[in-house]
């Protein structure tokens, strides 16, 4: 099933912003008959984006786009009749009118220029997490897509789990009172006491090793300013450095936050403020805590959200006991009384012990999900927006990325510490118009 052409939607005026050409002709959704399958292109067929087109694979996977030929191999022989791409802009020209959906799971860098040339053309789009780089990217691409009509789904699979109803219907039976107060915290980047998943706190390489014969580095880069490789930045170690990855916050709380935000109905933060070890220009630091608060909604009381990376954790409440365990990543929501829910990203759990078991479960109120990937693929073929569709999932990436824009203007005298006042409907930070600059990020010519 290939797109008709007036499934193209937007015209590119040349050099315009994504918010300059939402151009959509009515009536453009076409139908798809029963048991009619998406043609279906992947940019990115290593790491987590072949677990991505794995989760479509009854779908036709058309095409296949990887800068790294090794890396791409086992997609490119389970699917051998999916055309290769080195370059996803060459791609989405050259098969215009025979994709129908897109999946973006490259490094972060990538996901808002692959993203935003899929949607121009009228492409449904599923874009790993976080769906931008930088908050005004989320705010573009947002736009961009529901102007376009697509269906979206950011790849923060756990939205879908059963788990994440059952905390909003705890929420929503009042099961531990008003929550004003909300925890998150990750071990990343470190793994253990000795470990690391990726290096922050670093400074940039100086030795300069040859390129893999396999990887095209150049197109690694992409928007991204050049630099020469180095295997501290690919593939997967990119997260820790400002201009690929989004840091342990960026990384990790899409996932986190996700119930959070789904049970506390959490829209825009009213300020962010952020604590960390050193931070320098080229990477995140080791370890930090960043404070957003939350404006009251309908009835529920205004919210202090932590978050804490690098292996720092909040105080354990009283109601769980020294013994208990909390992990190395979890999510703590503190309700009256002193009462708690808490998870270690698989299973919510109710604390003190003896008020769970008076408690028992919450009222089955909320439907379940058919599965992350197959909600992405019914909206495609005309059913319900996916429960991480880029209305959803835009406001909230632009809350985590709110917290990297603090952490950096820490670096910047005389904003060290400062509390962010930030203004969501103008996108701006009104009491410290110098952390405005971190709000989005320069592209290297011919990318966005
Ligand atoms: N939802 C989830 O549970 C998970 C989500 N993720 C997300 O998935 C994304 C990818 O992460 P991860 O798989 O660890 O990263 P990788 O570094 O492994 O990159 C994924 C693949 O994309 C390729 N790639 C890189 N740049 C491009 C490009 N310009 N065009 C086409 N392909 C490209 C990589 O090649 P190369 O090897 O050369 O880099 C690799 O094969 C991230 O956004 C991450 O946050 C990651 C893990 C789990
Ligand atoms: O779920 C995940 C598992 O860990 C990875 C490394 O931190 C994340 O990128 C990914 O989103």
């Amino acid at each position: 099933m290939a797109s008709t052409p007036n499934r193209r939607t937007f015209l590119q005026a040349a050099g315009a912003t994504a918010s300059t050409f939402m151009i959509l002709k009515a009536g453009s959704a076409r139908t798809y008959a029963a048991n009619e399958k998406l043609n279906i292109a992947s940019i990115g067929a290593g790491g987590r984006a072949a677990g991505d087109i794995q989760a479509v694979a009854s779908e036709n996977i058309v095409a296949l786009c990887d800068v790294d030929q090794n890396r791409a191999a086992r997609m490119f022989n389970q699917f051998p009749q999916a055309k290769q791409f080195k370059d996803y802009r060459v791609m989405l020209q050259e098969l215009e009118s025979q994709i129908d959906a897109v999946i973006v799971g490259t490094p972060d860098h990538h996901h808002f220029p692959a993203s935003m040339a899929a949607i121009r053309l009228g492409k449904h789009v599923y874009c790993e997490k976080p769906l931008t780089h930088s908050v005004w990217e989320a705010r573009e691409l947002t736009a961009a897509a529901r102007a376009a009509g697509v269906a979206t789904q950011m790849g923060n699979q756990a939205q879908a789990a059963e788990e994440t109803r059952v905390v909003q219907e705890f929420v929503m039976d009042n099961a531990i009172g008003q929550i004003r107060e909300a925890h998150v915290w990750t071990d990343r980047p470190l793994r253990g006491l000795s470990d690391v998943y990726w290096p922050q706190g670093v400074s940039r390489p100086t030795e300069q090793p040859a390129v893999p014969d396999s990887l095209a580095w150049d197109l690694w880069l992409g928007p991204a300013p050049e630099r020469p490789y180095h295997p501290d930045y690919a593939p997967f170690k990119w997260r820790g450095w400002w201009d690929f990855g989004t840091g342990a916050l960026g990384d990790i709380a899409c996932h986190y936050f996700d119930p959070v935000f789904r049970a506390l109905q959490l829209g825009a933060p009213s300020t962010v403020e952020a604590s960390s070890t050193q931070v320098n220009d080229e990477t995140y630091p080791l370890g930090s805590m960043i404070t957003f608060h939350f404006p009251a909604r309908g009835d529920k009381a205004a919210l202090k959200l932590v978050w804490y990376d690098g292996g720092l954790r909040p105080p354990r409440p009283k109601a769980i006991q020294e013994g208990d365990v909390m992990g190395p990543n979890g999510i703590l929501l503190v309700g009256e009384d002193d009462a708690v829910l808490m998870s270690d990203w698989t299973r919510w759990t109710m604390y003190p012990e003896q008020r769970a078991k008076d408690y028992g479960a919450p009222p089955k109120k909320l439907e379940r999900s058919p599965g992350h990937h197959v909600e992405w693929i019914a909206a495609c073929k005309g059913g319900a927006a996916a429960g991480s569709n880029f209305d959803v999932a835009g406001p909230m990436t632009e809350a985590i990325l709110l917290g990297n824009v603090a952490l950096r203007s820490q670096m910047r005298e005389p904003l060290t510490r400062a509390q962010l006042e930030w203004d969501a409907e103008k996108l701006t930070f009104t009491n410290n118009p110098a952390a405005n600059q971190f709000l989005r990020r320069e592209y290297r010519d011919g990318w966005v």
